[in-house]
């Protein structure tokens, strides 16, 4: 198919492009691109450059100036360079018009996030979801990825396809859209029985930004098996246990984490699996704290979670990753009452930010875990109490 071409190959070496535009700090541009970088690490690539300009809107025809699109050039030309990655989402001419002025692969962030996504999915939901994401991203830009390849191919004898040849291929694109669509409704009518099939368990949901360490978690309570590692995505299919504190049932689940800018056809296809999140009873929104921008992903996580509609539920911010961000933020000759108060201020701070509902931990080093045992314990007893008030000897 067409998008055979926009996918990252093992070891490619990728120049990373970025743009401050109105409004935004340099600072906070420069962290996205450590991020893309990190996304082309998890697809396989290797970034070896980064390139940065100020502009006020983006250029129409090549989203950067004219005179970055040299230098990036000038740059390439001497080196082994196999793929440019811009950090926002290009439209199907800029595509084509960068590619013509550079002469390297060009892909966006949504490509690469789309890229991973279809990697990493194994079941059947996960692999129709991103595939309909891809064919949604694909529709709007395929005269573009035509013109492409009718440059790619101009040799003696090819002619450019026309007006008929894109609209063949649009249709072949949308009965793929219509025909995913149905498939993924099949399924969500099963995943929507098997979850009513639940009964009247309290749901806890796992949520946050990618990498933050949602799986580690759910292996530590549920002693389940998923795969945890240090990729962005790791988990694209919910997985729920079921779960019995101190003769409490209920069931927790994991699921697929957020980013920035995620492309909003991937939220669009991956509803269903959001639905997990959605129909909890509780949610544990899990923080990477040693990360430098976790209050950034914290605002990312929110407004997703305000998008899909399922922002006023109970909500038990999980500060993870505490042995990392010590280790980041003390200095050794640091003392250790100045180390307690530095500490006893940043959780006073989220205490205060979450009406009490922050715990600390880490599940790397198995910190304070059972106060997050006990932390879920209780609020899903208070759950079970509102909901069943006649029943809840059943419960404790
Ligand atoms: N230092 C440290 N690393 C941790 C901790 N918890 C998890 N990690 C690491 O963080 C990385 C990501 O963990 P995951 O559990 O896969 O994170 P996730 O939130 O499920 O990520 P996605 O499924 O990709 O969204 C792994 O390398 C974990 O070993 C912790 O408390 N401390
Ligand atoms: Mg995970």
């Amino acid at each position: 198919m067409l998008d055979k071409k926009r996918k990252i190959h093992h070891e490619e070496r990728a120049v990373l492009v970025g743009l401050i535009q109105k409004d935004q700090r340099e600072q906070e541009v420069m962290e996205y691109l450590e991020e893309l970088a990190f996304l082309a690490e998890t697809a396989g690539a290797v970034a070896v450059k980064k390139f940065i300009q100020k502009l006020p809107h983006p250029d129409s025809r090549t989203y950067i100036g004219k005179g970055k699109l040299e230098e990036i050039k000038k740059y390439i030309s001497d080196r082994d360079i196999n793929v440019l990655i811009f950090d926002d989402e290009l439209n199907g001419s800029q595509i084509m018009n960068i590619e013509k002025e550079v002469g390297v692969k060009t892909i966006d962030r949504s490509d690469l996030i789309l890229d991973i996504f279809a990697r990493r999915a194994k079941t059947a939901q996960a692999k129709a979801q991103v595939e309909l994401a891809q064919y949604q991203y694909i529709l709007p830009r395929l005269r573009g990825m035509w013109k492409h390849l009718e440059r790619l191919g101009g040799g003696i004898g090819t002619r450019g396809p026309g007006e008929t040849e894109i609209e063949t291929d649009r249709r072949i694109v949308r009965d793929k859209i219509s025909l995913l669509r149905k498939r993924l409704a099949e399924i969500d009518k099963q995943s929507f029985t098997q979850r009513k099939d639940r009964g009247e368990f309290i749901r806890v949901s796992l949520v946050g930004y990618t990498n933050v360490g949602k799986s580690t978690i759910m292996n530590l309570l549920s002693k389940s098996e998923v795969l945890a590692e240090n990729k962005l995505f790791a988990t694209l299919d919910t997985t729920t246990r079921k779960m019995v504190y101190e003769n409490t049932p209920f069931l927790l689940s994991d699921t697929v984490g957020f980013i920035r800018k995620l492309p909003h056809h991937l939220v669009e296809s991956f509803k269903s699996t959001l639905d997990e999140v959605r129909e909890a009873d509780i949610l544990l929104h899990v923080v990477d704290i040693s990360h430098l921008n976790y209050e950034d992903q914290i605002g990312v996580v929110d407004k997703t979670l305000q998008d899909i509609g399922a922002f006023d539920k109970p909500i038990i911010t999980v500060f993870n990753k505490m042995d990392l961000y010590i280790k980041h933020t003390f200095d050794e000759w640091l003392d250790e009452s100045t180390k307690e108060q530095i500490l006893k201020d940043l959780e006073a701070r989220w205490h205060n930010h979450t009406n009490g509902n922050a715990i600390f931990i880490s599940a790397l080093e198995r910190t304070n875990i059972d106060e997050l045992r006990r932390t879920i314990l209780e609020k899903v007893r208070e759950l079970y109490r509102i909901r069943y008030p006649y029943k809840s000897e059943f419960f404790y």
